[in-house]
């Protein structure tokens, strides 16, 4: 297993891009089984859980030929069903959570799919009934084996449906669409998510042949067509990425340029960070961050505490509140973040207290933040990743810290952030990568 050291305390400079949209990449990847043509997609990153994805499609039988470090081209002519039996397909389609996603497209195109169920995040529950409730609609079967966490779907006409889904699920939403594009007659799909995920997986099917309308909204008509073609894709930049790095500079006190981050897709992103105190200028299409000695956190117009909690788009990303959390420790004020969506996303200000940071987790849900204004620095301690953005907060955490930290499990890390020492060490930060396994404690 691989750890990070950092030495903390050290102002970092200069300019950093984005790679390309993890979550997106999960929905636009799994679409290309929608198709038997060849279809091209760009800015992929090159991240632990795009690559396995990839290798799934490959193991599926998609032809796959990468052109470049992040573009791909992919024909999925050939797809061996026999391959649901197999204990590798059991093995890989459980390692990440965007695997599920496969399930609609297959679906549509054969009348019949199976998915273990996936992993990702153990941050709290996450069901899949939005997925399975939607496919039921359209005409779908599903059988749950609970033995072998397994998902069996069969489906041998789709049929267009209404469908009203009980919470506004990003995965769900986008597998029910892959699912209905093909489908017979029209599905209407209220309560949709509509993340800019979602928005860049309905534009690049209807590229493909597909009639969806209702694009950035909650209500998505399809009407279904018999026969998808190719195209091309391009990645929007990753806006969990853009946060984080935002967050990473106010944290450490440096000037950074994030490059090319498509400002008009962050909805209310850079907004939040500017509520924590933080100055950001939209520069062209890039994001300049001064460096920033003291920043406050704002109150309510009546100047009762700041709450920041997240909801579905175009409602703050709960991706981004670990990120927020630890930024807001140095900031002058206190602040309530509630994180709705997850129930164990917020455990991690543990290792944020053992640093010193003045923290109450007041239940799962909720943590009170008690900024202190610089007033002294955190201090370097071991510490290991629980999840992806808990993962980039202590490591934030860790860079503006005083002394030496070492995070491990940083495999989580790398799930979601592509090469992120050797980008942070072009900003000179001190980061080394060693192979440390987590002291067992
Ligand atoms: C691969 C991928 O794309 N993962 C993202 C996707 O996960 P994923 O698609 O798995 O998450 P869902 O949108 O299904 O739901 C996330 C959680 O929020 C709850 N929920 C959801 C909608 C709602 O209106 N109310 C509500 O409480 C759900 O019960 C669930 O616990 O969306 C999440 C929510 O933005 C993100 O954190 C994940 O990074
Ligand atoms: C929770 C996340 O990812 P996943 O859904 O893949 O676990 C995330 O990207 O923050």
């Amino acid at each position: 297993m691989n750890a990070f050291e950092i030495t903390g305390g050290i102002k970092l400079k200069g300019e950093i891009t984005p790679q390309g949209a993890k979550n997106e990449a999960l929905q636009i990847l799994s679409a290309v089984l929608l198709t038997e043509e060849k279809v091209t997609i760009s800015n992929i990153p090159d991240i632990k859980d795009v690559n396995k994805l990839i290798e799934l499609l490959g193991d599926l039988g998609v032809k796959v030929e990468r052109i470049n470090k992040d573009t791909y081209t992919f024909e999925a002519k050939n797809i061996d069903l026999n391959f649901f039996e197999s204990d590798t397909f059991k093995a890989k389609g459980g390692g990440l959570r965007g695997s599920i996603m496969i399930v609609g497209p297959l679906l549509a195109r054969f009348g019949k799919a199976a998915i273990p169920k996936p992993g990702g995040d153990k941050i709290g529950r996450r069901r899949l009934d939005t997925h399975f409730i939607g496919f039921e609609k359209l005409g779908a079967k599903f059988v749950y084996d609970s033995k072998k966490a397994f998902f069996n779907v069969d489906a041998t006409n789709l049929q267009g449906a209404y469908i009203l889904l009980d919470e506004a699920s990003v995965t769900g939403t986008a597998n029910i669409v892959m699912a209905a594009v093909l489908a017979k007659g029209t599905t209407t799909i209220y309560n949709a998510a509509c993340e800019p995920y979602l928005q860049q997986l309905c534009k690049m099917l209807n590229r493909m042949g597909a009639k969806i309308s209702g694009i950035g909204s909650n209500l998505l008509t399809i009407e279904g067509v018999t026969v998808l073609g190719g195209t091309e894709h391009r990645m929007l930049p990753d806006m969990i990425e853009i946060g984080s790095f935002i967050g990473m500079a106010a944290m450490t006190e440096s000037e950074i340029t994030i490059k090319n981050v498509c400002y008009d897709e962050l909805g209310v992103i850079p907004e939040v960070f500017r509520k924590l105190g933080i100055k950001l200028e939209r520069r062209g299409d890039d994001i300049y961050v001064p460096s920033q000695k003291h920043y406050e956190i704002d109150t309510f117009i009546d100047g009762s505490i700041l709450t920041i909690a997240d909801s579905p788009w175009p409602g703050f990303t709960p991706d981004l509140l670990s990120i927020v959390l630890v930024v807001a420790t140095q900031a002058k004020g206190n602040v309530l973040i509630h994180q709705k969506m997850f129930e164990s996303r917020l455990f991690f200000v543990d290792k944020l207290i053992d640093m010193g940071a003045q923290i109450i987790l007041c239940d799962p849900h909720r943590a009170t933040v008690n900024g202190i204004d610089k007033k002294y620095k955190l201090r370097g301690i071991s510490m290991t990743s629980p999840d992806i953005r808990a993962g980039v907060s202590l490591l934030i955490a860790a860079l503006s810290a005083e002394g030496k930290s070492t995070i491990y499990n940083i495999e989580q890390i790398e799930r979601g952030y592509q090469d992120i020492d050797t980008r942070l060490r072009a900003l000179g930060a001190q980061i080394k990568r060693v192979n440390a396994d987590a002291p067992s404690h």
